[in-house]
């Protein structure tokens, strides 16, 4: 071995026996915390802020993304020391909902495929699991309209969300495209890979299935079939990934939510979600949102969706940047409740860090 790398490595074991001890006393420190908060320990806008903090003071050259990815971890196994969370998810195992719950929560949370989206609703409700994470808008497919509703009839909050881009894989338990028979996915990841499998397997039969993770199973049980799913589902049926990023438009997002029986305290840079609704009459909406402008209230989202509780009239799901205790949110909910037939603020929760 040559002398400069032999130097290298005793450098990086000193140094990771430094951070070994500086992890362990960082340990400490939340095991100590969790003592004194006697209740809920994990802390959303705390988590944000760190995380925002190490990506702003980061010297590199990791990039600011992989050095907040780091320190997901690195909290997730010191909050797992004051209390391990559960997390309900959309399942199957394997899923996209599943991948955004571990870039959120981390390795060491326990996270518990749930077969519908109402059901992670009703264990978090239950008090079952701790959180529950659902997808609510696909930047290609639209809004998961069940997740819309039973956040309006449900008493849990939103106290976090989670972006993450996605990414489809072509994979089966065999190496190369030869002797394909047949391709397994859900039907909105097969219309995503459409070009894709147009140009490379045309004539190969495209079958719909219940989720990606679903069509993963069954390509492991069967060497002439393919699946197109995600990286974790690849990984948990043990396929080969023949083709990576097949998805047609780059850019492809989910948006999830964290559902919680409590949402977030201000972290500085916070959402907040709405419900309201108002008589479907000409100009309505116009004067319902004025008192957003008004206060300088930036709105992300709008949204209508028929209320269900009476024939002409609409509900409004809007998502306001700020915090629900900032001063001119807070001014701008109390002049809209005057206004709205009716408002709920479903939750304030820090903008999605990674
Ligand atoms: O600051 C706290 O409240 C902690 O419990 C510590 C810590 C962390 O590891 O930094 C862990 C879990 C919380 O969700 C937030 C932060």
């Amino acid at each position: 071995m040559s002398d400069k790398l032999q130097q290298h490595r005793t450098r990086i074991d000193a140094l990771d026996d430094e951070l070994l001890k500086l992890i362990n006393e960082r340990a400490e420190h939340a095991k100590a915390i969790g003592v004194l908060k006697n209740g809920v320990v994990y802390r959303p806008e705390r988590e944000a802020q760190v995380l925002r903090r190490v990506k702003d003071n980061n010297p590199g050259p990791m990039s600011g993304e992989t050095v907040a990815r780091l320190f997901r971890e690195v909290m997730s196994a010191c909050l797992a020391l004051e209390k391990p969370l559960s997390v309900a998810f959309l399942g199957p195992a394997g899923t996209f909902t599943q991948a955004a719950a571990i870039k959120h929560f981390g390795h060491a949370a326990h996270t518990e495929a749930c077969s519908s989206i109402d059901e992670v609703f009703r264990k978090v409700e239950a008090n079952i699991v701790d959180y529950g994470v659902v997808p609510v808008e696909n930047s290609t497919e639209g809004t998961v309209s069940r997740t819309l509703d039973l956040l309006l009839a449900s008493p849990l909050k939103i106290c976090g969300e989670v972006d993450l881009r996605v990414h489809q894989f072509l994979m089966r338990k065999k190496e190369g495209l030869q002797d394909i028979r047949r391709v397994y996915s859900h039907a909105q990841s097969l219309g995503q890979c459409h070009e894709w499998l147009n140009k490379n397997l045309p004539d190969i039969p495209r079958i719909p299935v219940s989720s990606n993770a679903e069509a993963a199973r069954l390509a492991s049980e069967d060497e002439s079939s393919a699946a197109v799913a995600g990286e974790m589902a690849a990984e948990l049926y043990q396929l080969q990934k023949l083709a990576q990023n097949i998805e047609d438009e780059p850019n492809n997002t989910t948006r999830f939510l964290v559902i919680a029986q409590h949402d977030a305290a201000p972290s500085g840079k916070d959402k907040t979600s709405l419900a309201m609704s108002a008589k479907n009459k000409p100009g309505t909406i116009v004067e319902l949102l004025s008192p957003l402008a008004k206060y300088q209230v930036s709105m992300t989202k709008l949204e209508s969706r028929p209320s269900r509780m009476g024939m002409w009239e609409y509900v409004f799901f809007v998502d306001v940047e700020g915090h629900q205790l900032d001063e001119n949110v807070a001014k701008a909910l109390q002049e809209l409740e005057s206004k709205a037939a009716f408002l709920k603020v479903m939750g304030s929760y820090p903008i999605a860090v990674l």
